[in-house]
């Protein structure tokens, strides 16, 4: 157990939970060693029958537990800012689930602690870097076969929204994903966002314009088209088609099986992004804890988190006004000069 990366996992709700049973019984090279909640039967409930775990209440007791020696972040988005402070303050390496933080205010206040630290201890929650799909896309983009892409239309689906999500969330909790992507997509920043609403749907909690039609600019002039539907009953899908000079690339219908009988075919769509991802938070995981345990970081960084919260704040004040708004964004640090492709 000595040589195992030792995980503090705070929050065991939906994707907490999940994560434990992944570090418990997929990754190789970690344990879970303290898991922290608030509700601390949910705790609990995570961590029944892990050897040498210890459960608590409060965030900063599972970061001080015997044994800790990095931390997983899966609580809900504004508790993330807090954490990934308090870890900074210890020197634990961190795999924060995005956003990193969800107001660029407080994403520029970690950055920063991170730089004053003078190394980096991040790894942002941004799972479709490490999907199948996602990367065999971004290796055709690289290699130039398709010469430069235009534009890229995403559909972004969820069967339902959890309680309490906010016409503000579809863009900064699940656009945040597209943000990322089409950046690590396309090696290019995002400079403008525009948000048009269509009429929302009957069936979305009373109040939530669902869905949106979110619009980016990118600084090479690529257009991103994104619809983002959270209450659209039927299954969770993620797609994205690129389209460049000489041909198109389309990824997001991979995770699909076709039943046939009774005379008919049925294609099945997965119904959560535990089902659709479940192969690219594994992979996630496993480079987090390989890289971890070499004492290094890779993958999406805190930059990367904090572009997302600033290119998102843009989003969600073009929302409000119905106006195109353009990214401001803070000089990037030293520490983030070009490690996060
Ligand atoms: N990468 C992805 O695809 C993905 C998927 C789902 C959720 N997420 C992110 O993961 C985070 C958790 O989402 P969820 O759906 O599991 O939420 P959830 O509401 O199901 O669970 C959150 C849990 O955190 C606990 N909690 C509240 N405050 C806490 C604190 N200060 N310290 C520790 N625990 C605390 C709650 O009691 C709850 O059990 C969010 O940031 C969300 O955006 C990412
Ligand atoms: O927190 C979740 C998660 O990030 C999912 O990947 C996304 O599809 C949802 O819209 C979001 O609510």
């Amino acid at each position: 157990m000595g040589d195992l990366l030792g995980v503090a996992v705070l929050g065991a709700g939906h994707i907490g939970a999940d994560h434990i049973r992944r570090l418990d019984q997929v990754v190789s090279g970690a344990r879970v060693a303290a898991v922290a909640d608030p509700d601390t039967a949910r705790a609990k409930e995570a961590a029944a029958g892990i050897e040498g775990v210890s459960v608590h209440a409060e965030a900063e007791a599972a970061l001080d537990a015997a044994g800790v020696a990095a931390v997983l972040i899966a609580s809900p988005d504004p508790a993330h800012e807090e954490a990934l402070l308090a870890a900074y303050a210890r020197g634990l390496p961190v795999l924060c689930e995005k956003p990193l933080v969800p107001d660029s205010a407080g994403a520029l206040r970690v950055l920063e602690a991170e730089a004053r630290l003078g190394r980096r201890l991040t790894q942002t929650g941004f799972m479709r870097r490490y999907d199948a799909e996602y990367r065999q896309l971004k290796s055709l983009l690289d290699s130039g076969r398709l010469g430069r892409p235009l534009m890229l239309h995403c559909t972004h689906r969820n069967v339902s929204s959890p309680p309490g999500f906010t016409s503000a969330m579809l863009v900064s909790s699940s656009v945040s994903h597209e943000i990322d992507a089409a950046r690590w997509l396309l090696g290019q920043e995002v400079t403008a966002v525009t948000v048009l609403r269509p009429r929302s749907s009957a069936y979305a909690p009373a109040g939530l314009l669902d869905p949106q039609f979110v619009l980016f600019e990118t600084s090479a002039g690529t257009l991103v088209d994104v619809e983002v539907f959270v209450n659209c009953g039927f299954g969770y899908q993620v797609r994205c088609e690129a389209v460049c000079e000489a041909g198109s690339a389309r990824i997001g219908d991979g995770h699909t099986m076709v039943v046939t009988a009774e005379g008919g075919a049925r294609e099945e769509v997965p119904q959560d992004y535990l089902v659709r991802f479940a192969d690219a938070y594994d992979r996630e995981m496993q480079a987090w804890v390989d890289a971890t345990r070499q004492g290094r970081v890779t993958g999406p960084g805190a930059w990367d988190g904090y572009v997302a919260s600033a290119v998102a704040e843009a989003g969600v004040r073009a929302l409000e006004s119905g106006h195109r708004t353009t990214v401001e964004l803070a000089a990037r640090p030293e520490l983030y000069a070009g490690v996060d492709r």
